[in-house]
């Protein structure tokens, strides 16, 4: 069962609208976002454009990337899951169609967490504008990626979508994917690839500096889309990231390189 939260306007709060830092909703981040919550500011004023600007940036492949990472997570109908760092829903709604309606077989829930009020507004605005009726299965709960507000083994499969290179503590978010997931089933982890290969590193910096921030700047979020960058060199190898995660107790764990190691998917089994 989930502990201790409590359901607000369709959205699922925790205790007590728990918030990391000082304040919150001004002062966008203008260094390399190295605090919890500078990057949660972050997250929320990037809500409104966030979803378009992932479509152009990426010309739409993003929805290809997050395909693999749920079909990878090997989430079914009535499963119980959880997409970790939400944000405005993508990785949930494509769970949401592998699981089912609530009923239809087992539990059939999707439990999409993130600490950002914004985007998890912008997630269940999406939900009440979409029509499938597995989409009601979905809950949108504020939480820290770093105390999840979950018994232990509670889930069949966890998806994170471009969030643990955004957590401060990765260790401990995922010691905390491992506490939540039932044994023998998986984390799938999607994110941008920190490549060991200089031409990958340089055409990843170079679209970044040359046609993300500069798109970006645009809607007024230069230092934001910058951040960008410096948390790809501050995130893990794909080999660090299989470390990471084995340290954290999972028994087996592989990182596969997407899109011409742009991106990369660890799939994490406990
Ligand atoms: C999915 C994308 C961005 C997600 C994203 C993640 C973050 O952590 C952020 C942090 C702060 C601000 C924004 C974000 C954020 O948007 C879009 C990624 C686009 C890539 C930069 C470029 C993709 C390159 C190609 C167009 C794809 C070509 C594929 C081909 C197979 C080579
Ligand atoms: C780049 S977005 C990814 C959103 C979505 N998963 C996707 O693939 O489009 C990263 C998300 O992680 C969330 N996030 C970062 N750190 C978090 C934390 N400690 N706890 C909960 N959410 C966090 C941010 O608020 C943001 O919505």
């Amino acid at each position: 069962m989930p502990m201790g939260i409590s359901v607000a306007a369709g959205l699922v709060l925790s205790p007590a609208g728990h918030r990391h830092g000082r304040g919150h909703g001004h002062a966008a981040c203008r260094c390399s976002s190295s605090s919890a919550g500078e990057r949660q500011v972050l997250f929320s004023r990037i809500a409104p454009v966030y979803d378009h600007l992932n479509d152009v940036l990426s010309l739409g492949q993003h929805r290809t990337w997050k395909r693999i990472c749920v079909s990878w997570s090997r989430a079914k109908m009535g499963d119980r899951v959880l997409d970790l760092c939400c944000g405005s829903g993508d990785l949930a709604f494509l769970l949401s169609q592998k699981v089912g309606l609530d009923g239809e077989v087992g539990v059939a829930e999707v439990m999409a967490v993130d600490f950002s009020r914004q985007q998890l507004k912008t997630a269940a605005d999406r939900q009440d504008h979409r029509w499938k009726l597995c989409y009601k299965n979905i809950k949108w709960i504020e939480g820290d990626a770093l105390d999840l507000p979950f018994t232990d083994c509670y889930f069949d499969a966890v998806t994170v979508g471009y969030g643990l290179r955004n957590v401060v503590d990765k260790s401990k978010a995922m010691r905390e994917i491992f506490r939540v997931l039932k044994p023998g089933s998986r984390a799938s982890i999607l994110d941008f690839n920190k490549s060991s290969s200089f031409f990958t590193a340089s055409l990843q910096d170079w679209m970044i500096d040359n046609f993300v921030v500069p798109l970006a700047s645009g809607y007024g979020l230069t230092e934001e889309y910058k951040y960008l960058k410096s948390s790809i060199s501050q995130y893990l190898t794909g080999q660090e990231l299989e470390k990471l995660a084995k340290e954290a107790g999972f028994s087996a764990a592989k990182h596969y390189e997407l899109a011409g190691g742009l991106m990369g998917n660890l799939v994490a089994t406990r």
